[in-house]
């Protein structure tokens, strides 16, 4: 088994719906991947799975060197970081900054009555720090702008000390400045050796951060193609994905797609 994720013939099914095909995935140490796909192609599903938060309808789901449907998922979950619109919705209108970040430790939201040490909130502080949000940390989450809002989940996501962190759009929302301002981040967060295993799901191929090393390109529940990055996103994969004939330009580790006329 694979250090971090292996994923054998996954595939998940709802009514007379497939959402994912038989997926093979494996993903080890020290990589750094981003999955591409158009809407409804899989993406937060396969993200769920990765997460220990839905069990796939058939195959094996390796993760973290325990098999789901094997393994208490209370235990395997704290071992994983993860940001999704899904879990933010959960957070209560009023949690101030450094509360969205520390009750990751219990992996509750809405702070209540847990007990926190202080190094749980110094860690807290120390991540939003390191994300730029250290002056905001008694504001409310609330009255945060989007891009904020992201920095303060991949914070709270990286609470744990997780071997695995995974971002679902952490860009959907940004404007130009804050989505330049999140790729450049977790591109120093992909330079890092003491970082998790990353895999972060985007529509966009602009938002695929510098110093990522690996691509899974989906559509419609299946694997278009998935392996070193410089292999994958090339304009016939691409094309292919997405249902339209791209060219596509790769500068310094960005990317960028254009439709072709
Ligand atoms: N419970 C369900 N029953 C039937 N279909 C479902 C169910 N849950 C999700 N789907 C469908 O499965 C497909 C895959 O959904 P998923 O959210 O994984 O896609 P995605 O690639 O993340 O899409 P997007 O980019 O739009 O967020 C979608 O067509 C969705 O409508």
């Amino acid at each position: 088994m694979s250090d971090v994720l292996e994923l054998t013939s996954v595939s998940v099914v709802r009514g007379s719906k497939t959402l994912l095909d038989k997926v093979d995935w494996q993903v080890n140490d020290g990589e750094r991947w981003v999955v591409l796909g158009p809407n409804g192609a899989g993406k937060t599903t396969l993200l769920q799975i990765a997460a220990a938060r839905l069990h796939p309808s058939s195959g094996t789901a390796g993760i973290l060197d325990e098999t789901l449907g094997r393994v208490d998922v209370f235990e395997l979950r704290p071992r994983i970081g993860f940001s999704s619109a899904a879990l933010a919705s959960h957070i209560p209108e009023h949690e101030n900054v450094l509360n969205v970040v520390v009750t990751a430790a219990y992996g509750v939201t809405g702070r209540w009555q847990e007990g926190y040490e202080r190094d749980d909130e110094r860690r807290a502080f120390a991540l939003l720090n390191d994300w730029g949000m250290g002056p905001l940390l008694n504001r409310t989450f609330a009255s945060l702008s989007e891009g904020e809002r992201k920095r303060v989940q991949i914070a709270r996501a990286l609470m744990t000390d997780p071997e695995l962190l995974l971002l679902d759009e952490p860009g959907a929302g940004l404007d130009l400045g804050g989505r330049e301002e999140l790729v450049h981040r977790l591109a120093e967060l992909a330079g890092d050796e003491d970082a998790p295993v990353m895999v972060l799901v985007t529509h966009h191929l602009e938002e695929v951060p510098p110093g990522f090393t690996h691509a899974m390109l989906l559509r419609d529940g299946g694997v278009v193609a998935a392996g070193p990055i410089e292999e994958v996103l090339t304009a016939e994969h691409l094309s292919t994905t997405f249902g339209v004939d791209l060219d596509v330009t790769e500068n310094a580790g960005r990317y960028t797609a254009t439709a072709r006329r």
